[in-house]
């Protein structure tokens, strides 16, 4: 487990993955008393609001003109030294774990697996999708791809994870 903190590349490669394809693409609740929403958008009780993370991922007013790029650095603090230090960003900009007092309450936890076994895997073995095809997202409550995604696994030269 030691060491995973420094994988900020990892890490950032991971947010710009779930930016673009959610695990979670969209959630609703209910209100349950007359409310506003935060720009005063009356919400009566019984109404049904649903958020939309990946719609949210893909906003050119969130993201910039580039939403459409794969671009891990867009996760890092921006400055001349080029830091390695990554961003803090608003869950309710980026509400892949939801936001506010429900938020995941397995985050954390979840970043932890997620890095360790991507690194652990890429480490020893290189992973390539057997079809050059776009995979198709499938986007139900919880995102998959249809049919999976076969892959070749072909294990590195014992040389190279020695020295890396
Ligand atoms: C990439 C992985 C994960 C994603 C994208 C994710 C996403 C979410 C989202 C969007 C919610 C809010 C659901 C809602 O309010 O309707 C949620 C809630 C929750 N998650 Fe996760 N989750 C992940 C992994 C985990 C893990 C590994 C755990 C436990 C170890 C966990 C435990 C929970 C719990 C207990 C809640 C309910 C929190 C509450 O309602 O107060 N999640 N998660």
């Amino acid at each position: 487990m030691e060491g995973l903190e420094d994988m900020k590349l990892l890490k950032a490669c991971l947010c710009e993955s779930m930016r673009l394809y959610p695990p979670v693409v969209w959630d609703s609740k209910h209100a349950v008393v007359d409310d506003l929403l935060p720009d005063n958008t009356p919400v009566r009780a019984g109404d049904r609001v649903t958020y939309f993370p990946y719609g949210m991922g893909r906003m050119e007013g969130l993201w910039g003109e580039d939403w459409f790029e794969f671009r891990p650095e867009r996760w890092f603090v921006d400055n001349e030294e080029k830091s390695c230090e990554l961003k803090r960003v608003c869950p309710y900009k980026y509400p892949i774990f939801q936001a506010g007092p429900r938020v995941c309450l397995g985050k954390e936890m979840a970043f932890v697996q997620m890095t360790y076994v991507v690194a652990s895997i890429l480490r020893r073995f290189e992973i390539r999708p057997v079809s050059q095809k776009r995979p198709v997202y499938v986007p139900l409550l919880t995102a998959h791809m249809a049919g999976g995604l076969n892959v070749v696994v072909k294990r590195r030269c014992q040389n190279k994870t020695e020295t890396s």
